[in-house]
């Protein structure tokens, strides 16, 4: 890994840092840089004083670049050299009426002419740009475990995701923030369904410093399980992840957003959101669940689990791609007025309980193929996984829509021992709880704060929290209470509407069977294998560049 930008750079020793340089139209400034902003003094023309003070926070900075004599000057001619600092603020644009907060892109340059030597002048251009670059990598505090800044990123973008615009908008949006950066990369674009899973499968990920997707949440799950089925998953997913929101869903990229306590945004603003925050490079931990069926391999996700009025609104709203995020909403009235009640069976581990019982519900981390043998618990052969137990009872031969992700791909499934879950075909632990109603209109469980750009399912949830927030609506709410559900849920206010028919649990794990021979489950917002499913979090099993 890359930690080049992390050793201590002599020429940033001495701050504050002041010097005089010119910039436009021969405008004089006296800049001063302390470890947290630069301070631009407008000193005028010389003719026209003015003393307008600009304090540019280090925070918004994303990199600094020095150059030398502009290009087209003479030989000779101009010896100067200069510097370029790239901010992002935040700040309101206004449309009609309404503002919108959102970084916006500054650039300032200031030009260096303390000698005649054109190479004194650079080195001072660029003793001032690794001043600055050192200061914007400083630590920024919020939710970030550490501080890194990936250099060699592999890009991954999915050109049917969302409106189909992903590549054109990365072009437009990100690529010149990753060059002020000073972040390389590989372009790679996805030819089909699992492409990006088999190549982060099979790459050499030494090449790279972080994994970025500029797609919806699915190209992100593919690479996700992609790194869990390489023989070494437990190196791969360590990899830093990165999200660039190309989808129509975008729930992860709004959850980064979210947590980083800004103003909620969406579509261009919450691109730029992301662009920034992966030029700053700092990665945080990242829940991942292990999700099993009774007969595909199990998958890990990081995002949702859902059964029910999300799951089919989430899929039958496919066919609204083109309206992008508000395909949701376009599906959510569509299934309102044809409102069913999905029949089944849900368990779960308290969140609390698992903790008191630590012998038998800790959530943390053993080995089912690595050399760490002494964690491989006794039970492992009872759990396996419990991929690999079929059902006598399974429905999964009557989907209502094929499922994305089978066990067609000859892989084999790696990853932590699940040992909060037992066999699907023996009954749940006997400290867990069983919910005694079997009508729901849905069951969702969620583990990041969104479940769209404007659906904040889990408001309490943060990245690394070890927490499955389950939500489940039972049957017998009227279709006026789930749509003021609905609505509520766009501010994340669903939880305080005292409706009788919602139930929220901080979980650990969770077992759900459907009763009914049809249906639909996604994991992340991909449908899976119809029947039987468990699932168990692991707080922060995989890193992400986050804010
Ligand atoms: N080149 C491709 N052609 C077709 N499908 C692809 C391609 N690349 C990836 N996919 C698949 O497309 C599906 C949808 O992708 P993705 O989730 O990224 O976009 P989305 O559905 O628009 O966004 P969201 O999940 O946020 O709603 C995923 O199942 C992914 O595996």
């Amino acid at each position: 890994m890359d930690s080049e930008t992390l050793e201590p750079d002599p020429a940033a020793a001495a701050l504050p840092m002041r010097g005089e340089f010119s910039g436009d139209a021969r405008v004089r400034y006296a800049l001063v840089l302390t470890e947290s902003e630069l301070t631009v003094q407008n000193l005028g023309t010389g003719r026209r004083k003015s003393g307008a003070v600009t304090v540019l926070d280090l925070q918004d900075c994303i990199g600094c670049r020095a150059y030398g004599a502009e290009d087209g000057a003479e030989d000779g001619a101009d010896t100067s050299a200069g510097f370029a600092v790239y901010f992002y603020p935040v700040k309101r644009r206004w449309a009609g009426l309404s503002s919108a907060p959102g970084r916006r892109r500054v650039e300032r340059r200031f030009r260096v002419a303390v000698s005649p030597d054109p190479r004194t002048n650079l080195e001072e251009a660029q003793r001032w740009a690794g001043a600055i670059r050192q200061g914007s990598f400083r630590r920024s505090g919020g939710v970030c475990a550490e501080v890194r800044r990936p250099r060699r990123f592999l890009v991954l973008i999915n050109p049917q995701s969302g409106k189909g615009q992903a590549q054109a908008l990365f072009n437009t949006h990100v690529q010149h923030m990753l060059q002020e950066a000073d972040i390389t990369y590989t372009l790679q674009i996805t030819e089909r369904q699992n492409h990006a899973r088999e190549l982060v499968r099979e790459a050499d990920l030494s090449q790279w410093d972080a994994v970025v997707i500029m797609s919806g949440d699915g190209l992100l799950f593919e690479v996700v399980n992609g790194l869990m089925e390489r023989e070494d998953w437990e190196k791969a997913i360590q990899m830093p992840l990165g999200v660039l929101p190309g989808g129509s869903g975008n729930a992860l990229a709004a959850s980064i957003h979210y947590y980083s306590g800004s103003q909620s945004v969406s579509g261009e603003e919450l691109l730029v959101s992301c662009g920034f925050m992966l030029c700053k490079g700092l990665v945080s931990h990242m829940d991942l669940t292990s999700v099993c069926m009774a007969s595909s391999p199990r998958l890990f996700s990081f995002l949702s689990l859902a059964w029910g009025f999300v799951a089919d609104v989430d899929i039958e709203s496919e066919k609204y791609r083109h309206v992008g995020a508000a395909r949701f909403t376009m599906g959510t009235l569509v299934r309102l007025a044809s409102l069913r009640v999905y029949k089944g069976k849900l368990a779960y581990l308290p969140a609390e309980e698992s903790q008191s019982t630590p012998s038998q519900a800790q959530s943390t981390v053993s080995f089912t193929d690595g050399s760490n043998s002494s964690s491989v618990h006794s039970h492992m052969s009872r759990n396996l996984n419990c991929q690999n137990h079929l059902l006598h009872n399974s429905c999964n031969s009557n989907n209502a829509h094929k499922p994305n992700w089978t066990g067609e791909s000859p892989v084999t499934t790696r990853g932590p021992t699940d040992s909060l879950l037992v066999p699907l075909d023996q009954p749940v632990p006997a400290h867990w709880t069983v919910v005694k109603e079997e009508d729901f209109v849905l069951v969702m469980a969620v583990y990041q704060s969104h479940l769209a750009e404007d659906l904040i399912a889990a408001p309490a949830s943060r990245l690394k929290d070890g927490i499955i927030h389950l939500i489940y609506v039972k049957a017998g709410i009227s279709r006026r209470a789930l749509l003021r559900l609905f609505l509520a849920m766009e501010k994340g206010a669903h939880l305080s509407t005292n409706c009788p028919f919602v139930v929220y649990v901080k979980v650990r794990a969770l077992r759900l069977e459907p009763f009914s021979p049809k249906g639909t489950i996604t994991v992340d917002g991909e449908v899976v294998e119809y029947g039987p499913v468990q699932a168990q979090i692991y707080g922060s099993l995989a890193r992400i560049i986050a804010g």
